[in-house]
């Protein structure tokens, strides 16, 4: 099943002092990507569901929150409740993802997984019919700015495989070094959902970023 695109500007690559502004800077922005680091999963420290609760009052668009966090099982409720529209959390940070899945879309939310560069597809093919989202990672969690990792790909095509074999519509997501140059090798892939960062705000016009985007994704 194939999904119009949507691109979710990282609001990490944002000036966390204008978070209001920065956003109302990207109207053609499909979701708001909100990147929450623990210091412990990963070695950074972001934001919480305070401020996520915050953004979600100044913007009518889906809250996507992608947890780079130790126990989420513990969390995803704060994130819930905060207003995210799907929450996106780590195999590796879990022993039982597909509970912390059911507790989400019991809740109303969407349900993400995501996967670090050195996690194998295929422990988890056989759960993708519990997300409504996989996100692959194209770079190491923690820090924006970094450079694509095309070997992902792989990992892409493997899902989107297993997504179109089962006929669901579970997204495919990919984050981490999405640019003009390497976007349309993950639309080649598969994935039909974007997460930019430094492509977006470190643009002079980010709006026109996203648009940029969105079209070399579509063609
Ligand atoms: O989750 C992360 C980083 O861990 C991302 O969402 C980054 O914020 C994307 O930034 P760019 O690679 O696009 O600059
Ligand atoms: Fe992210």
């Amino acid at each position: 099943m194939s999904h119009p695109v949507v691109i979710a500007p990282s609001i990490l690559s944002a000036d966390f002092a204008r978070l209001d502004a920065e956003i109302q800077r990207i109207p053609d922005a499909d979701w708001i990507h909100v990147d929450v680091m623990d210091g412990h999963f990963v070695p950074n420290l972001t934001i919480g569901p305070p401020v996520a609760k915050a953004i979600k009052k100044v913007t009518d668009k889906p809250l996507d929150c992608h947890l780079m966090i130790e126990d989420p099982g513990r969390w995803v409720g704060d994130y819930v409740e905060a207003g995210a529209t799907n929450v996106t959390f780590h195999v590796e940070a879990t022993n039982d993802p597909v509970s912390i899945a059911r507790k989400l879309r019991e809740s109303g939310c969407g349900a993400g997984l995501t996967l670090k560069p050195g996690t194998s597809a295929e422990n988890y093919l056989e759960m993708v019919s519990e997300f409504d989202l996989v996100l692959i990672m194209s770079v190491e969690p923690g820090f924006g700015g970094q450079s694509f990792m095309p070997d992902m790909l792989d990992k892409a095509r493997a899902f989107r495989a297993e997504i179109d074999r089962l006929g669901l519509d579970t997204r495919l997501q990919i984050d981490g070094g999405i640019s003009a140059d390497t976007i349309a090798q993950a639309a080649a892939a598969g994935c039909d959902t974007y997460v930019a960062g430094s492509a977006v705000y470190g643009a002079e016009d980010p709006n026109e970023a996203v648009r940029t985007l969105r079209s070399l994704a579509t063609s």
